[in-house]
């Protein structure tokens, strides 16, 4: 057994919670972060935790069969555990699963009306794992149902017919999600996201609408 086995994987999800909140992505109790383990139950923030100081009782565990482990009474799962149960469902191969809310995540998802956010084809794309030239891409966007449980159904009905060309999803007026095969592509996923977001901002500033 090495010494990473020994470490509590939910210290990952603090260290990453913190560096997004320094870059203003988790501002407040904004955003949730979670981790799979291999009896199939994840950690997840518990509800309403400030993300740039979380400690090792924020967590909350969520077995597939429903079952939720509070470390304490006071400690409840994400409002949007549903989001993260419908991921780890449709993409077996996901381990994490990280939301953040930016506010180019909320301009960008306002660049369309429609239900796909084309993106540049920037070389970003390939840390995300599209290695085509001059790629393509759109990223799906979700609306914003105030019943967290319809976004997660609308993730289902919508995935299940029409895998995504990339780990991400937008909510619209919300945040996004990545999920990934590890805790530490997750945390590259959001920044790589983040920084086509902040480019197409940019972009539009500089050349108008293209
Ligand atoms: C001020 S954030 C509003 C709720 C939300 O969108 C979010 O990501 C945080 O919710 P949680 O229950 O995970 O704290
Ligand atoms: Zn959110």
């Amino acid at each position: 057994m090495n010494i990473s086995t020994l470490t509590d994987v939910r210290l990952e999800l603090i260290a990453a919670a913190r560096y997004f909140y320094q870059q203003g992505w988790m501002v407040g109790t904004a955003g949730n972060l979670s981790i799979r383990l291999s009896d199939g139950s994840f950690w997840i923030t518990a509800s309403g935790k400030s993300k740039g100081e979380l400690v090792i009782d924020d967590f909350v565990r969520v077995y597939p069969d429903g079952r939720v482990e509070q470390p304490t009474e006071d400690s409840k799962p994400s409002a949007e555990t549903a989001i993260h149960q419908v991921i780890y469902n449709l993409f077996p191969e996901a381990i994490s699963c990280y939301h953040v809310h930016s506010v180019e995540a909320n301009l960008v998802s306002r660049f369309v009306n429609g239900d796909a956010l084309p993106l540049p084809p920037l070389e970003m794309l390939k840390g995300l794992g599209v290695w085509e030239e001059k790629p393509d891409c759109v990223m799906p966007i979700f609306a914003n149902h105030l019943q967290v449980q319809q976004i997660a159904t609308e993730i289902k009905t919508r995935f299940s017919n029409t895998p995504p060309q990339l780990p991400a999803l937008l909510i619209r007026d919300h945040g996004v999600t990545v999920w990934a095969a590890s805790s530490t592509a997750a945390r590259n996923y959001i920044e790589l996201v983040e920084y086509i977001f902040r480019y197409m901002v940019a972009a539009r500033r500089v050349f108008g609408e293209v």
